[in-house]
């Protein structure tokens, strides 16, 4: 479904990835590992049209889009969260899952003013879709509440929520652990397995915690200072020599 070949980024000087290949395929949860910049997050930048790599390619689904502005990205269907929340804070909690479906649609403005049949039955179904997954993430009862006002917990469902309205393909988390406690990591980790399970979305992520990354992935690439270190199943990588020292010496 995802596959990224020898993708390098520069900035100036420095070479923050260094050809590294990995691949995504359907119904698969794949994690993204390293130490503090390794440059996972630039790979990821680079994924959903953040940043136009250097060199590389990236191929979804059959289509390069290494380079392709983020939007044109998102509407083939890979979609990601960010390391730090990115909602519209004083709009409510369903209208950021309206706004996100309007853009990703492309709503036509004038059937919008005409209000057409086929934009009513559109906006209908926006609803739904919202609807649902506020049920789906816990959040129906917020849904009227501004969305900065929300615990950092839901914050974080949210963004999951506001990319799942979309109905991805392939959904790209930035360290969604981040900042949980860990009843709220515990609940990410089931609601991360079922969207693969009962939705069909493949899943690459960023994260720190390792629990989580070892219970959820099938398979982990490992990065280390811009270049692959290694990739395999989480009783691979654990075993590592190469990962446990770059972490070793980390720490
Ligand atoms: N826009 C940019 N301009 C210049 N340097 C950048 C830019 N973005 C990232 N870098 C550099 O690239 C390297 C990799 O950073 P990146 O954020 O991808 O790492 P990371 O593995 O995601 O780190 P962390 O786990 O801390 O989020 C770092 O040295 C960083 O300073």
């Amino acid at each position: 479904m995802l596959e990224v070949k020898d993708l390098s980024m520069r900035f100036g000087g420095l070479l923050a990835v260094d050809q590294v290949s990995l691949d995504v395929k359907e119904h698969e949860i794949v994690a993204i590992i390293g130490p503090n910049g390794a440059g996972k997050t630039t790979v990821f930048n680079c994924m959903s049209g953040f940043y136009k790599p250097t060199g590389g390619k990236i191929v979804f689904e059959g289509q390069e889009i290494q380079g392709k502005p983020d939007y044109k990205i998102s509407r083939l269907g890979l979609v990601r969260t960010f390391q730090h929340v990115r909602l519209f804070s004083k709009m409510t909690v369903v209208e950021n899952l309206l706004v996100a479906q309007h853009r990703h649609l492309n709503t036509n403005l004038l059937s919008g003013i005409l209000n057409t049949p086929n934009y009513r039955e559109k906006e209908r179904k926006s609803l739904d879709r919202a609807a649902y997954w506020l049920d789906r993430v816990g959040l129906t009862d917020m849904a009227n509440r501004e969305a900065g006002n929300l615990a950092y917990g839901q914050q974080r469902r949210l963004e999951i929520a506001r990319c799942m309205v979309t109905e991805p393909k392939l959904l790209m988390l930035d360290e969604p652990a981040a900042g949980l406690n860990p009843a709220e990591t515990k609940e990410l980790n089931q609601l991360i397995i079922s969207l693969k399970e009962d939705y069909n979305v493949s899943v690459v992520l960023i994260e720190h915690d390792m629990s989580l990354v070892m219970d959820i992935s099938d398979r982990i690439n490992v990065i280390n200072q811009g270049r692959p270190l290694a990739s395999g199943t989480p009783d691979e990588i654990r075993r590592n020599d190469d990962v446990i020292k770059a972490y070793l010496g980390e720490a």
